[in-house]
This record gives structure tokens, sequence and C-alpha cells, in this order.
């Protein structure tokens, strides 16, 4: 815990508070996709169902709402309009493609809310029922994310790639998702510190105005993928007034439990963690393989000792499902569950 940080913003303050202390995300999205049937062998990855499925997009949104996930993240990880432009699209409708990930994302929210009657409400402890609130997150995935290239999971941009690289390439789809309606932006899986500066100036150079959080991913547990300081990395997270929640993404689960420690010893700020299955993403044969070692199968079992170290919202990353999220939606509301010790 640190002190005297700058003066945090109540957003996600009140919004835990309304959710019951903490908060269920939703799981792996892109990797849904494909478990319904999607053919994501694209450099677009996710983004390519906005053009070909958005119904497919928004039946898995509702699916995680149904599961209990009070923030459900946009098919953007992978849309970036040099992207779509490299697939031929004009640039108006690369940014629309943009504002569409996040309509289809509210039109899942208005589904899941028009048909809350009160026999289908989640219930609130004095017996009434309720809607459960559930923000949209828009996603924004790394320059890594975009070259596809492997170098998402090994945060190495090589010399050639400075700090105003990373915010050019930004710059323009983190305006648009900020005025597309979604009540947040994700930056997950930040892989190198470089990154993590760019978005955070990003968010001051570009006046962004809604909230933001911060999720950087590790394969050694005590670094990000680069080998960046961890500490160092959640410090410059915790230096945006606009972020609201710090955190670790499509990370074994092996590794969590210290990793939400680090981040704990330099920001106040709620700690978010959403780990993938603990399988490891094979760039070169574009697979997912099982890891050897610990394992890592069923994970919701430690999600009462990632409370305990100080984690306030949870979900799930690649080849993690709506069953993940239902069980730790589970886990969350069930207080003296003895799995929670
Ligand atoms: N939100 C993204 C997804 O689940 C994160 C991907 S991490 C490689 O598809
Ligand atoms: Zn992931």
């Amino acid at each position: 815990m640190v002190s005297g940080s700058v003066q945090q913003s109540p957003f996600m303050s009140d919004f835990l508070h309304k959710c019951g202390g903490y908060a269920v995300v939703d799981g792996g999205f892109a990797t849904e996709l494909e478990r319904h049937g999607a053919d994501l062998n694209d450099p677009l990855w996710s983004a390519k169902c906005l053009v070909t499925s958005p119904h497919l997009v928004r039946k898995v949104h509702l699916d995680y709402i149904d599961a209990g996930a009070n923030i459900i993240l946009t098919a953007s990880y992978q849309a970036t309009i040099q992207g779509f432009e490299a697939k031929g699209y004009s640039t108006e409708e690369a940014e629309g493609l943009l504002r569409r990930s996040v309509e289809i994302a509210c039109e899942a929210r208005d589904i899941y809310y028009g048909r809350c009657t009160k026999d289908s409400c989640d219930f609130m402890d004095n017996g009434s029922a309720s809607r459960r609130p559930v923000l949209v997150a828009a996603s924004v995935g790394s320059y890594g994310a975009y070259l596809a290239d492997g170098s998402e999971y090994s945060g190495d941009y090589g010399d050639a790639v400075s700090l105003k690289t990373l915010k050019d390439f930004h710059r323009r789809r983190v305006q648009i998702l900020a005025n597309s309606g979604a009540d947040l932006i994700a930056f997950e899986t930040i892989p190198n510190k470089l990154e993590a500066k760019a978005y955070a100036e990003l968010l001051e150079e570009e006046e962004i105005n809604i909230p933001a959080w911060f999720s950087f991913n590790s394969k050694d547990g005590i670094n990000v993928v680069s080998g960046d300081s961890i500490l160092e990395c959640a410090s410059i997270a915790d230096s945006g007034k606009q972020v609201v929640a710090v955190g670790i993404n499509c990370t074994a689960p092996r590794f969590i439990h210290g990793l939400i420690l680090s981040v704990r010893k330099v920001t106040d700020k709620p700690v978010i963690i959403y780990p993938n299955s603990g399988e490891t993403y094979d760039a070169d044969r574009k697979e997912w393989v099982q890891s050897t070692g610990v394992r890592d199968e069923d994970f919701v079992s430690y999600i009462g000792q990632w409370r305990t170290a100080g984690a306030s919202l949870f979900g799930g990353c690649c080849r993690t499902t709506p069953n993940t999220i239902r069980a730790i939606s589970r886990v969350l509301s069930n207080k003296s569950s003895p799995s929670l010790s």
C-alpha cells in the first residue's frame, strides 16, 4: 500500500460498492468466439467478427452477462484503424467498426436489462429484485496485438519503436473509443513500460474524460512479459488520474497471487485480475498449448486467496468461458463459502 497518491476518483469505489464490494469481469472473448466456430486466423483476430458475425459478438457478450459479469469488454482488442485499412477498409469504415464494437456490447446489455423482469432479476440481500450493474469497457490491445507477430507476449518492439510511435499508433483509436458511449477504456495485456507510458500520456494529452484501467501480462510472476518491472509499470498506471484500476490479465493463474502483492506495493487503486486458463499461446503454431509444471485448472478455487491478497475485480482471459465466470460470480456472492478462506 502506498500513501499520498493523487486524489482517487470515486468511479470505481462507487461501482464496487453497487456490486457488493467485488466486481466480476467477463472471460476470454476471442477464444469464446472461436469455441462457437468463428475462424479468427486473421491479423484482425476477434475484430474480424465485427464485420462477419456481429450477432455472434452480441451473443458472447450476453452469455457473459448471463453468467454474472459486471463488466464486459468490447471486441476492439485487435480492432485498429491501421489493421482495418490494411484489409482495404476506408478510414471512415474503420472508425465506424470501432464504434460498432461498443454499440454491440451496449445492445447486449440492453437485451439483459430489457428481460430483467422481477422473476429473472438477481436478488439483493433484502429480498428485493434489482438489475445487476453492467459496465461496457472498450478494449484496447497493444501495438504487439496489431502486429500479430508474437510481440504481444514478448513486449519486444525493437529499437525503432519509440514512445511517439506508440502514441501516434493508438491516438485516434483511443479518441474514438472514449467518445463511443463506453463506460471506460480497458488497456489490456500491456507488455512493457513504454506502452504503459504511451497510454498514460495519451490520456492526458487527449484529455480523455472517461475512466480507464491498465492491465499487464506476465510470464514469470515477477516482471511484465518484456522483463520490465511490474512495480515500475504499475506505478505509471498509478500516476494516471483517469486510471481507476490496475492489474494483470492473460497470465497463468499460478503467477497471480504474487503479482497482486507487487501491484499493491505501488498503488491504492483497486486491483483487477483476469488470468488466462494457464495454457500458453504458441505464436508460430497459432494455437494454445498446455503448459507443463504447476497445474492451473480450476483457478476459481484461488479466488478467495486473491481476494485476501487485495484484488477487487475478477474475471478470466483467453480460454476461459462463461462457465468460469459463472463459478467466479458464485464464489464472490457466497460470502460464507469455505473456499474463501
Ligand atoms: N479481451 C481480450 C479477449 O478476451 C483479451 C485478449 S488477451 C490476448 O479476447
Ligand atoms: Zn488473453
